[in-house]
């Protein structure tokens, strides 16, 4: 009889097409069997007993920023991973920037990645930036192997990461073509956004509503129309990172209609989050492109049913709670949500028991599709042969979450105090149990 390394026993497997009861067998970080309607015959050094669990391709998020190194004292890769092991994360796809130096080329681009084999629990994955400094750095980077470049069309809020010009998406987004590579952008009009948080400043209006003003969506779709323009010119395959608004989506998909190669992503706040908050929470709620209002936030839940979205993605950017505490001035304090913890319970919680999002699509935008869109070809879902990267989930249990409960670096985000249904039991990377009993294991 076979033996393998671990069985995960009568769980109800979920896929981006099926749900299924069975057993999963895995060996060697893969996963060997399912058996589906019958128990497996084998033995295994471990068991897991996932009866009453759902489980769930691990999630891949593709948008966080853990800053390391050089700025662990805001996240860290090692605090960073444990909370992505917490909600079910098993990779992720570290931004370019807010880690110093930023990786911009392949000497920084070789720190991160030492970094994070040493102290990350889940699969590691980088982004390059694209600034106006580096275009002859693009090639190293990819061949190196970042997933993807990224680029910000307005400030970053960062000084060593430029925000790119019209001459540098041109001639960036020629070159990551040439290299059959990606560009990630955030997309906000500078002129825009700089003009009205100047007038608004001036004008003595810092409210909560006033940020939210600075930053319209139409600052976003002048920024998406443009740079979908630039996409078209060069052939680059262009990916719109945290739309905020289905307006946005909407003129993405029409691009897509055209046969411009562009995919979307929103984010889990914008879904779940409103100016209310922004003005209730203070800062814990402040990025840009900013909370919505209500309206926004159920067109793009009918966005994302529609299947107008391809990647749910948390985009963490965590900073000292310091420096997240505004007192009446919006236009301070870091713009950045922490919620890389919080993904599946959002996705679960507002999507699949409030709005009948199906289970299947939750585990589409949060897993197969970013594993198709950036490559991963052994990961994304549960089948034989791939990666035993695994989130075990109980449904039918509920909690509110607690600071005490977060393993970021600073205990905070603006999802605490809310209730959640659905909660992970059981993170598993290739093989190997990084979360079990409420905790990270440790490295
Ligand atoms: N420097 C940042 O981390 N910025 C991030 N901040 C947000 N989204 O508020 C981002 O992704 O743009
Ligand atoms: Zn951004
Ligand atoms: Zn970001």
């Amino acid at each position: 009889m076979v033996n393998y390394d671990l069985i995960i026993k009568d769980g109800t497997i979920v896929t981006a097409d099926s749900i299924i009861q069975g057993d999963i067998a895995i060996k060697d970080g893969k996963i060997i069997e399912v058996s589906v309607g019958k128990s497996l015959e084998a033995t295994a050094d471990k068991e897991i007993n996932a009866e009453g669990l759902h489980i769930l391709p691990g999630l891949i998020d593709t948008h966080v920023h853990f800053n390391e190194p050089g700025r662990t004292e805001w996240e860290g890769l090692e605090t960073g991973s444990r909370s992505l092991a917490a909600g079910g994360v098993t990779t992720f796809f570290d931004m370019p920037l807010n880690s110093t130096p930023p990786t911009i080329n392949k000497v920084n681009l070789a720190l991160k990645s030492s970094a994070a084999d040493e102290k990350s629990i889940v699969n590691p994955q980088f982004w390059g930036g694209l600034v106006p400094e580096n275009i002859d750095d693009l090639k190293d980077l990819h061949e190196n192997g970042v997933i993807g470049f990224k680029a910000f069309m307005s400030p970053s809020g960062i000084a060593d990461f430029n925000n790119v010009d019209d001459e540098t998406i041109y001639k960036g987004m020629k070159e990551i073509a040439s290299l059959g590579s990606l560009l990630a952008v955030h997309a906000e009009s500078t002129v825009i956004t700089d003009q009205l948080a100047q007038e608004k400043q001036r004008q003595g209006k810092t409210t909560a509503r006033d940020y939210v003003e600075s930053r319209p969506i139409i600052s976003e779709i002048e920024a998406v129309r443009r740079v979908i323009s630039y996409a078209e010119a060069t052939g680059c395959k262009l990916h719109i990172v945290h739309a905020s608004s289905r307006k946005v989506v909407q003129v993405i998909n029409d691009a897509k209609q055209r046969g411009v190669n562009v995919t979307v992503e929103t984010c889990p706040h914008y879904l779940s989050l409103t100016v209310k908050d922004l003005k209730e929470k203070g800062g814990l709620a402040k990025c840009a492109p900013p909370l919505r209002d209500q309206e926004e936030v159920e067109d793009l839940w009918a966005a994302v049913a529609n299947g107008e979205i391809n990647v749910i993605a948390s985009d963490h950017s965590p900073a000292p709670t310091s420096m997240k505490t505004i007192t009446d001035n919006y236009f301070e304090g870091w713009g950045g949500i922490s919620g890389a913890q919080s993904t599946l319970n959002i996705m679960l919680t507002e999507g699949y028991f409030k709005r009948n999002l199906p289970l299947e699509k939750i585990v589409a935008l949060t897993a197969t599709n970013p594993a198709k869109l950036f490559g991963l070809s052994t990961k994304g879902t549960i089948a034989v042969g791939y990666d035993a990267d695994l989130a075990l989930v109980n449904l039918n249990e509920s909690f509110e979450l607690k600071k005490e409960d977060l393993f970021y670096r600073h205990q905070h985000s603006p999802y605490v105090g809310m209730t959640f249904k659905g909660k992970v039991k059981t993170t598993i990377v290739g093989g190997q149990v990084v979360f079990e009993n409420g905790q990270p294991i440790e490295k």
